[in-house]
């Protein structure tokens, strides 16, 4: 079979999947070369961990759960794309699209005139830090192009985790996350702390000013306090740089003993998401202040999503640099961390290069 024609019937049978609204998955893992997928075929499952336990799916889990349900996709067929896939899509349901409105998007003077406002009155509203968001609507070209920009993606990100997932219950998104938010090995734990952003340097130097560093030191403490309550005992590397795309972001690595038990990994998944990286502290007070002054709902934005064996093993990261995907346009939803020191403008800026990390593919 010739490149060009391998790619033309990826590109078919990814666009079947779309049009028949199927729950399915592709996935590439952090410094892979296979894309996995997974297609489930049946619409209603209800999420519940026991339930999960000891099975092969995928979770795509939101940011806030007590309005959007998590989704648990159960691989009735898994494997290494396109293997076999075009096969489970053509015996698979077709399931009917709600037709959803792209999410609220705010111009850059409200977005300035908002965050002005809420930097003034941080401490007075009890915060140390919250994570302010916002999406930016973009054209592409309809479904038909979306196994070409998931391709790009990969290509382009070969140390992020690559997604394109669909559900009738969720709709479409797409991403290239460089956070993990767990991941369960057969022995250990792993986890990170990222927070703080600058543009990507050519000459791969870079200084961090106080401002970032604290505010990565902020999500590490909180870490560190959850797994020192939860009894775990654990190694810290870092921080360091790591690049994603057109930003680079610091980065400390908590390396974790575990005896794979099942009930003390779920209240440290449960505790640390959503994380002070995305949310904000303290954890509470963010999150409601976060409903109150974002002016769209983040969905599954900040939420986690990851592939979980049978073995109980599982790699579990954070939705970040992703979009919502209709059939005439993109959602990309970006943010960043506010403190009592940031700028407005500044903020501004790197919410516009977070979401270029996207937008380099649809050109
Ligand atoms: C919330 C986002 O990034 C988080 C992760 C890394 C660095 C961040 C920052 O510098 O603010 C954010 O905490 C996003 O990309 O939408």
């Amino acid at each position: 079979m010739t490149y060009v024609w391998a790619e033309f019937m990826k590109a078919k049978s990814v666009h079947l999947a779309l049009e028949k609204n199927i729950p399915f998955v592709l996935y590439r893992l952090p410094g892979s070369n296979d894309i996995q997928y997974i297609v489930d075929s049946e619409l209603k499952r209800d999420f519940n961990w026991n339930e999960i336990k000891g099975k092969n799916g995928f979770i795509f889990y939101p940011f806030d759960s007590q309005h959007h349900d998590p989704v648990w996709l159960e691989a009735s067929k898994a494997g290494t794309f396109p293997d076999n896939f075009e096969d489970a899509v053509s015996g698979s349901d077709q399931y009917e699209r709600n037709s959803v409105e792209a999410p609220h998007s705010i111009s850059e003077d409200e977005y300035i005139a908002t965050l002005h406002e809420a930097i003034l009155n941080l401490r007075e509203n009890g915060l140390q830090k919250f994570i302010f968001s916002r999406v930016q609507i973009e054209e592409y070209g309809g479904f038909e192009h979306l196994w070409s920009l998931y391709k790009a993606l990969t290509d382009k990100y070969k140390n992020a985790f690559v997604y394109l997932f669909n559900h009738p219950t969720t709709g479409t998104w797409m991403g290239a996350t460089p956070e993990t938010l767990l991941t369960q090995n057969e022995n250990s734990l792993e986890t990170v702390s990222l927070a703080g952003t600058q543009p990507k340097s050519e000459r791969g130097k870079y200084t961090w000013e106080e401002k970032e560093a604290e505010e990565q030191q902020y999500v590490s403490d909180y870490i560190e306090e959850l797994l020192q309550d939860l009894n775990f005992q654990y190694a810290i590397e870092g921080p360091a740089t790591i690049e994603a795309g057109p930003v680079a972001h610091l980065m400390s690595k908590f390396r974790i003993k575990s005896n794979n038990e099942w009930d003390k990994t779920l209240d440290l998944l449960n505790e640390l998401h959503p994380t002070p990286a995305v949310c904000g502290l303290p954890k509470d007070r963010a999150e409601e202040y976060i409903q109150k002054i974002e002016k769209h709902d983040r969905k599954f934005y900040t939420g986690y999503l990851g592939p979980i064996n049978e073995d109980g093993t599982f790699r579990m990261f954070v939705n970040l640099r992703c979009m919502e995907i209709f059939e005439n346009s993109l959602a990309l939803y970006v943010g960043g961390g506010i403190t009592s020191d940031s700028s407005p403008e500044s903020e501004w800026k790197e919410t516009q290069l977070k979401a270029e990390t996207l937008k380099a593919v649809l050109l």
